[in-house]
C-alpha cells in the first residue's frame, strides 16, 4: 500500500520539519529559489493566495473557485461586495501600500483583477489605478515575499479598432489604443511582466481574456438589456458578419488558476502574457441575440453602414465631452463600443493550449443558457 500526500500537507510537513532541524537560510525571502529546496518546494505548493479585485465579477468567480480547490483567500477590494465562510477580507485602496501589506502577510500567490470599469472613461482613475496602483501592488508583492503574481489582463491591448483575426500573443501593443482603459491596461500589463525575476524570487504571468460573460456580470447584459428597454436594440452594426470572442467566466477562472500552478521557475510561461477565451469565435450579433432572444427580447434586425454609426459616435463622444460642464450625458453607442460591435476580434489560445494544458471547461452554448438563467430580473416584463 502506498502513501499519498497531498501538497499541503507535504507543506505542513516541511514547516514542522523546520521547526525541529532549522536550516539556515538567508533572511531574505526574496531569494526564496536559492535557499534549499525543501523550502522552495514549500513556496510552490502553498495555497495561501490573494485576489485583488475579489468584491468584481470576475474576482468573486475566481474566489469561489479557489476556495473548492482548498485555497485560503484573502479578499482585497475597495469595497466588500459579500461574504463567503472561509474568505478574509480587506478593504482598501490598491494604491495603499501599507493596506496591501497587511493583507498580503503569509501569502504567497496574489490574482490582480482589480480595474476602474471601462465605461468609467475617467483618465485620471485608470491611470492612477492601473499603472501606478499595479506599480504598488508589485512592490508590496516583493516587501511581502509573494512568490507568484498573476494578472487579468485584456486581448483589447493589441486592438486598435480594425479587424483582428485569430490573433496571437506576438501582436504588437496598439499604438493608439480605443480608450484610456486600454491605454491604461497596456501600460499595467508591461509593468507586470517586465517585474518577473527569478533572481528575485518574482514570477509573474498575465492572462488576457475577452468579452468575459456569465452570472453577476455588471456590464455586458445589464448594458444590452438597458439598451433593449429604450428600443435601440434593433440595429446591427455593419453587415453582422464580425466574429468576436465572449468568453464564459468559469474559462477566464479556470485559466487564472492553471497559470498560477503552471507558473515555476523552470515553467516557459515566466513573465509572458497568454490569451484565454471560449475558443469558439462567434458572430457578435448571433451572440447579442442569443442573449437578447433568451431573456424575452427581440433580436436586432436592420443593418446600418459601420462607418456611418462610427462617425455618428465619435460626433456625440465629443458633443459630450465639450458639454460635460453643462449637461451631464453618456451615449451608450461610443466609438468604443461601436468598433466592438463592428469588427472582427478574436484571438487564438493556442499559446495557453501548448504552454500549460489549457481547454475551455464551458462551451459557448452551455454558458449562454447558465447566463440567460441568471438574469431572472433583467427578462422582457420582468
Ligand atoms: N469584463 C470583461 O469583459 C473583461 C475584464 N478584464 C479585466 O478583468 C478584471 C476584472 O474585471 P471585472 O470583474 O469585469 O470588473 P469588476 O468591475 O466587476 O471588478 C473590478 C474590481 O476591482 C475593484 N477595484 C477597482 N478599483 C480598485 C482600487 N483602487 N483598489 C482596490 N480595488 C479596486 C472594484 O471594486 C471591483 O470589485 C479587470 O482587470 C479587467 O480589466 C479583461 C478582459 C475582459
Ligand atoms: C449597445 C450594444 C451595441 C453593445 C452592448 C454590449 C457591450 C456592452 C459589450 C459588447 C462587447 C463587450 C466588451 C467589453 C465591455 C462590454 C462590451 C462592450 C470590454 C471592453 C470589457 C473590458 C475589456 O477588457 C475588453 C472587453 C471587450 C468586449
Amino acid at each position: 500500500s502506498s502513501v499519498r500526500l497531498s501538497p499541503n500537507s507535504l507543506a505542513t510537513l516541511f514547516r514542522f520539519l523546520k521547526e525541529i532541524f532549522p536550516v539556515s537560510s538567508s533572511s531574505n525571502r526574496r531569494n526564496a529559489f536559492r535557499i534549499s529546496s525543501l523550502e522552495s518546494f514549500s513556496a510552490w505548493s502553498s495555497k495561501r493566495c490573494a485576489v485583488i479585485g475579489g468584491s468584481g465579477f470576475l474576482g468573486r468567480h475566481l474566489v469561489e473557485k479557489l476556495l473548492g480547490k482548498g485555497y485560503t483567500v484573502s479578499v482585497f477590494d475597495i469595497r466588500q461586495s459579500y461574504e463567503l465562510p472561509g474568505v478574509t477580507f480587506h478593504q482598501g485602496d490598491l494604491c495603499d501600500k501599507q493596506a496591501l501589506l497587511t493583507a498580503l502577510q503569509g501569502v504567497s500567490l496574489v490574482f490582480h483583477c482589480a480595474s476602474p470599469a471601462p465605461a468609467s472613461d475617467d483618465k485620471a482613475l485608470f491611470q492612477r489605478v492601473n499603472i501606478q496602483g499595479t506599480h504598488t501592488v508589485l512592490q508590496a508583492c516583493t516587501e511581502a515575499g509573494v512568490q507568484k503574481v498573476v494578472l487579468t489582463s485584456s486581448a483589447s491591448v493589441v486592438f486598435e479598432g480594425t479587424d483582428i483575426k485569430d490573433g496571437r500573443e506576438d501582436l504588437p501593443y496598439a499604438k493608439k489604443p480605443i480608450d484610456y482603459y486600454t491605454e491604461t491596461k497596456i501600460e499595467q500589463e508591461k509593468l507586470v511582466l517586465k517585474a518577473c525575476d527569478k533572481e528575485k524570487g518574482l514570477l509573474t504571468v498575465a492572462i488576457r481574456p475577452h468579452g468575459i460573460f456569465g452570472p453577476r456580470d455588471p456590464q455586458l447584459v445589464p448594458i444590452l438589456v438597458d439598451t433593449a428597454r429604450r428600443g435601440n436594440m434593433k440595429f446591427i452594426i455593419g453587415d453582422g458578419s464580425n466574429l468576436v470572442d465572449f468568453t464564459f467566466v468559469d474559462n477566464v477562472v479556470h485559466g487564472l488558476i492553471l497559470s498560477a500552478e503552471s507558473l515555476r521557475p523552470e515553467s516557459p510561461i515566466c513573465g509572458k502574457a497568454y490569451h484565454i477565451t471560449n475558443d469558439e469565435p462567434v458572430r457578435f450579433w448571433d451572440f447579442m441575440s442569443d442573449i437578447l432572444v433568451g431573456l424575452g427580447y427581440a433580436a436586432p434586425r436592420y443593418n446600418l453602414p459601420y462607418t456611418l454609426v462610427y462617425g455618428l459616435a465619435l460626433l456625440l463622444w465629443l458633443l459630450s465631452l465639450l458639454l460635460c460642464p453643462l449637461v451631464a450625458f453618456k451615449p451608450t453607442f461610443t466609438p468604443m463600443r461601436v468598433a466592438l460591435a463592428g469588427k472582427h476580434h478574436f484571438y487564438s489560445c493556442s499559446r495557453a493550449k501548448q504552454d500549460m494544458g489549457y481547454k475551455p471547461v464551458v462551451g459557448l452554448k452551455d454558458g449562454i443558457r447558465r447566463t440567460v438563467e441568471s438574469y431572472p430580473h433583467l427578462r422582457h416584463g420582468a
